[in-house]
C-alpha cells in the first residue's frame, strides 16, 4: 500500500534527501513539498530541486488542502514546526518532527495538538542514536553514585543554526534523569576551579559539512567509557523520518518517539 507524504522544509538539505529517497521507494509518494513564504525555490519542481527526476510537485507556501496526505514529515525550524501543526490538527494529519532547537513554548504547543492527531517527535532520526538513548540511559542507570562525570561533545556542520543540538540535549536529559544533575554546562572559560561532580558539560564544535557526531562520556578517577555515534550521510536521518513516516499511518492522536517505530 502507498503512503502519500508532504514534507516541510522541502528545499532545505534535509527536505532535498526525503524528496530523492522517497523517489527510489515504490512505497511512497510525495504529494507536496512546504517551504517558507519567501523561500526562492517557491513554484519549482520538488524533484528537480533535489537533484532527481521532476515529481510534478511545486514547492508551496502551505499545505495543498485537495492532495491526499497520510503523514507530513517537517525539517523545518521551529517557526516552521509551529506553522505546519495547525493543518494537521485540522485535518487530523500524522506528524513527523525532525526540526530542533525547540523551547518549552514551541514543544507545549506540539503537545496540546498531539490531543488532536498522531505526533511523532525525535530529535535524531537516525535508527542506531534512537538505539543509543537506550544504551545510554542503561549506562547512567548502571554507574549513577559511583563517582562518574558525564560530558557530551557533538559536532556538526557550520551552517547548523541551533546549538547544542537537540540529540545532545536529548542525551543530557536522559543522564540528568539517571543520575540527577542539577546544571548543564556549555563550555569552559577562564579560571573555573575544580569540576563539580553536580554538573554535565555539554559541547559544540562547528565545522565544515559534518552531518553529525555525538559522544557522551562517562569518566571516573583512573577509567573513562564513551559511546559513541558518527553520521556519515543525512541518508541515514532520511531513511529513519521516511520509516517514521509509514509506521504513523492511520495513528490515533498522541505523542508517539522513534522508539515506537522501533519497537524497543
Ligand atoms: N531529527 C533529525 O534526525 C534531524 C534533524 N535536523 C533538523 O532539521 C532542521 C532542518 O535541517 P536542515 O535541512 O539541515 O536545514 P536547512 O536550513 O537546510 O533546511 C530547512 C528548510 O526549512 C525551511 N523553512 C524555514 N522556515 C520555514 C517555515 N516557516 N515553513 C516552512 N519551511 C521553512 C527553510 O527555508 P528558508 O531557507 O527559506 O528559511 C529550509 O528550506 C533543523 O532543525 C535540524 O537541526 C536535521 C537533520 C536530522
Ligand atoms: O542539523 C543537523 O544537521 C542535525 N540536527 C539534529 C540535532 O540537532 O540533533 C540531528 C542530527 O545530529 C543532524
Amino acid at each position: 500500500m502507498k503512503t502519500f507524504i508532504a514534507i516541510n522544509g522541502a528545499s532545505g538539505r534535509m527536505g532535498k534527501r526525503l524528496v530523492a529517497l522517497a523517489q527510489e521507494d515504490p512505497d511512497l509518494v510525495v504529494v507536496a513539498a512546504v517551504n517558507s513564504p519567501n523561500n526562492p525555490h517557491l513554484g519549482q519542481d520538488a524533484g528537480t530541486i533535489a537533484g532527481v527526476q521532476p515529481l510534478g510537485v511545486p514547492v508551496s507556501a502551505e499545505l495543498p488542502l485537495s492532495a491526499r496526505i497520510d503523514c507530513v514529515i517537517d525539517f523545518s525550524s521551529p517557526a516552521g514546526t509551529l506553522s505546519v501543526l495547525k493543518p494537521c490538527v485540522d485535518r487530523k494529519l500524522p506528524l513527523v518532527i525532525a526540526t530542533t532547537g525547540l523551547e518549552a513554548d514551541h514543544r507545549a504547543e506540539i503537545a496540546a495538538a498531539a490531543h488532536h492527531t498522531a505526533v511523532l517527535l525525535s530529535p535524531s532520526m537516525s535508527l542506531v542514536v534512537n538505539l543509543l538513548f537506550k544504551l545510554t540511559k542503561v549506562t547512567a542507570q548502571a554507574l549513577a553514585g559511583k563517582g562518574f562525570d558525564v560530558e557530551i561533545i557533538e559536532r556538526h556542520h557550520r551552517f547548523k543554526k541551533d546549538a547544542p543540538s537537540g540529540t545532545a540535549a536529548h542525551f543530557a536529559k536522559i543522564v540528568q534523569q539517571e543520575m540527577g544533575q542539577k546544571q548543564i554546562r556549555h563550555g569552559r572559560d577562564g579560571i573555573v576551579g575544580e569540576r563539580p561532580h553536580e554538573e554535565i558539560g555539554v559541547h559544540a564544535i562547528r565545522g565544515g559539512d559534518n552531518v553529525g557526531e555525538h559522544t557522551v562520556i562517562f569518566s571516573a578517577l583512573g577509567e573513562t567509557l564513551e559511546l559513541v555515534h558518527k553520521g556519515y550521510s543525512r541518508d541515514s536521518y532520511a531513511r529513519g523520518a521516511l520509516l517514521a513516516a509509514k509506521f504513523m499511518v492511520g495513528k490515533g492522536a498522541g505523542m508517539y518517539t522513534m522508539n515506537d517505530v522501533l519497537g524497543i
